[in-house]
């Protein structure tokens, strides 16, 4: 372990932008800086409201390519007794690294997620996130996140680096089971419908 942040060591492999890669631009329909995304898919275990156990994470618009996010660790999602489980951080910062597409108004899905776990998470805990996209080659976009325990500058106790790659429709509905995809589509609220697959509405 280097004790590096992920912003220090952009260099592992996989995840470090090409020297031609481009600064993310923000699309100019984005929400305004400060405005709540909202959950974009009902049934999202990150952000979706109709998951009981989910991570029910808020994600704000931030400045440039950025957002901001909470979420509270519940009782479902220990991993120790009293602690939270490192796969439902990694959700998290997932979840949270997966807004920053909707800034660039691109259907993206999360190719490479690696995370540094720093310091345990109480159950109890809200952990307050930010993320923001640092390059984009192609249909790559390179993205890195954080969070931190108790307050925006609390300590921090995860760290995360990510490639997630552009992708078309039908990347979800050659592959989501039918079941969910019909009733995806068959949604009379056309937003909801294009938010779901995070398409621009
Ligand atoms: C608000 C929204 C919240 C969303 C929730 C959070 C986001 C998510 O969790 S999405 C769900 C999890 N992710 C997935 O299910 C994705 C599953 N994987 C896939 O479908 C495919 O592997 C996919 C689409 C990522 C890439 O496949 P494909 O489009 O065929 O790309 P492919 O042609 O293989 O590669 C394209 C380039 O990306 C690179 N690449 C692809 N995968 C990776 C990887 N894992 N690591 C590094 N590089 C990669 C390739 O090397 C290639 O590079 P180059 O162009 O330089 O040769």
């Amino acid at each position: 372990m280097s004790g590096a942040t992920a912003s220090e060591s952009p260099g592992r492999p996989g995840l470090k932008p090409p020297p031609d890669a481009a600064l993310p631009v923000r699309h100019p329909g984005a929400p305004a800086p400060g405005e709540l995304l909202g959950a974009h898919y009902d049934q999202c275990f990150g952000c979706g409201e109709g998951q009981p156990h989910g991570l029910h994470l808020e994600s704000r618009a931030g400045d440039g390519v950025s957002v901001t996010a909470e979420f509270t660790v519940q009782t479902a999602h220990q991993g120790a007794p009293g602690l939270a489980h490192g796969g439902v951080l990694a959700s998290a910062l997932d979840e949270t690294l997966g807004s920053l597409n909707w800034l660039l108004q691109v259907i993206a899905v999360t190719g490479r997620l690696e995370t540094d776990f720093v310091r345990p998470v109480p159950v109890g805990t809200t952990l307050y996130l930010r993320a923001h996209c640092r390059a984009v080659a192609g249909r790559k976009i390179y993205s890195t996140a954080e969070g931190r325990i108790g307050a925006p500058d609390g300590p921090v106790a995860v760290r995360a680096e990510a490639l997630f790659l552009e992708v078309k429709l039908n990347h979800f509905t050659d592959n989501g089971r039918p079941e969910e995809i019909q009733a995806a589509m068959s949604d009379p609220d056309q937003v909801k419908v294009a938010r779901a697959f995070e398409v621009n509405p």
